[in-house]
């Protein structure tokens, strides 16, 4: 209808590329020929199974859109993909089923939230902290045994963190080599998580230790007021040393992430 044409029209207008997230493949097909108009087509999403150039990878699939969204044009500014104050055209599903939905949004290069320099620019693997990511949100959707439960990871610049920590009872991982990401590794990491103190992970994922009572120096950080003593500490360490923290809350069930000692991120295990 042209009437709709004229009202949601805008939307599109002057658009500097076009973005599309997690697109099937007979969608990014129809699309692609709008390069050859001059239209920018750049594909974001966990795998690239259209084989698009540019592409962006997201580390999650997340389930919020305004989520999902920021973290694809942080990605594609940090790749030089996008320049800041471009206008993109970002389609994507909010429902099931394919592409439903575009936002008209313009790229800020100052208001960053560090997710994409949290997943994809930190001392330890992209993967290894997203395999982390993965247990703490499992862990938050089933608990130990029905209960909820609060867990503290820790992970990259082990050395730094163990130096920085001192451990609160016999340490499980002591003489084993197992890896985030081994299926019994998830299995070990919900036992443990029942008692004290934090994981801590090697750069490259190998479980240092479980137990650590972390003592960095608090000086700088700046977390939420209301969060408690487990948050604090997992901010400080990531400010004291060059690990990033993933925080699973006993008490609001919320995953956060830190950063340099700050709060670069909170998804509720429930919406993933
Ligand atoms: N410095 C620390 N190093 C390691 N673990 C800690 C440290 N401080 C607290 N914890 C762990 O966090 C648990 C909960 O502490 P607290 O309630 O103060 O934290 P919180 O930030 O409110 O977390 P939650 O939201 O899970 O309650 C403690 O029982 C302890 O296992
Ligand atoms: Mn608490």
């Amino acid at each position: 209808m042209d009437g709709l044409d004229d009202v949601f029209g805008e939307i599109y207008d002057d658009v500097d590329a076009l973005v599309l997230f997690s697109p099937s493949g007979s969608y990014y097909e129809r699309v692609a020929p709008l390069e050859d108009d001059g239209l920018d087509v750049i594909v974001v999403g966990t795998e690239n199974t259209v084989g698009a150039d540019p592409f962006v990878e997201l580390p999650l699939e997340f389930s919020a859109v305004a989520e999902r969204v920021r973290f694809g044009l942080e990605g594609a500014l940090e790749q030089g993909i996008i320049e800041g104050g471009d206008v993109l055209a970002c389609a994507t599903s909010v429902f099931d089923g394919g592409i439903d939905t575009v936002s008209r949004v313009r790229a800020n290069a100052e208001d960053q939230l560090g997710l994409y320099d949290l997943f994809s620019k930190s001392r330890a693997d992209a993967d290894v902290i997203k395999a982390v990511f993965e247990v703490a949100i499992n862990l938050g959707k089933k608990g130990q045994k029905g209960k909820p439960v609060g867990a503290l990871f820790v992970v990259g610049d082990a050395g730094n963190v163990m130096n920085k920590s001192r451990p609160l009872s016999y340490n499980p991982f002591e003489k084993s080599h197992v890896h985030v990401g081994d299926p019994i590794v998830t299995v070990m990491l919900k036992e443990f998580s029942r008692l004290d103190g934090a994981f801590v992970i090697s750069d490259s994922g190998k479980i240092v230790s479980a137990y650590r009572y972390l003592e960095p120096a608090a000086e700088g950080v700046d977390i939420p007021k209301g969060l408690g003593a487990r948050h604090m500490a997992a901010g400080a360490i990531t400010r004291d040393t060059n690990s990033i923290a993933v925080v699973l809350s006993e008490s609001d069930g919320m995953v956060r992430a830190f950063k340099a000692g700050e709060l670069i991120l909170e998804v509720d295990p429930e919406a993933y």
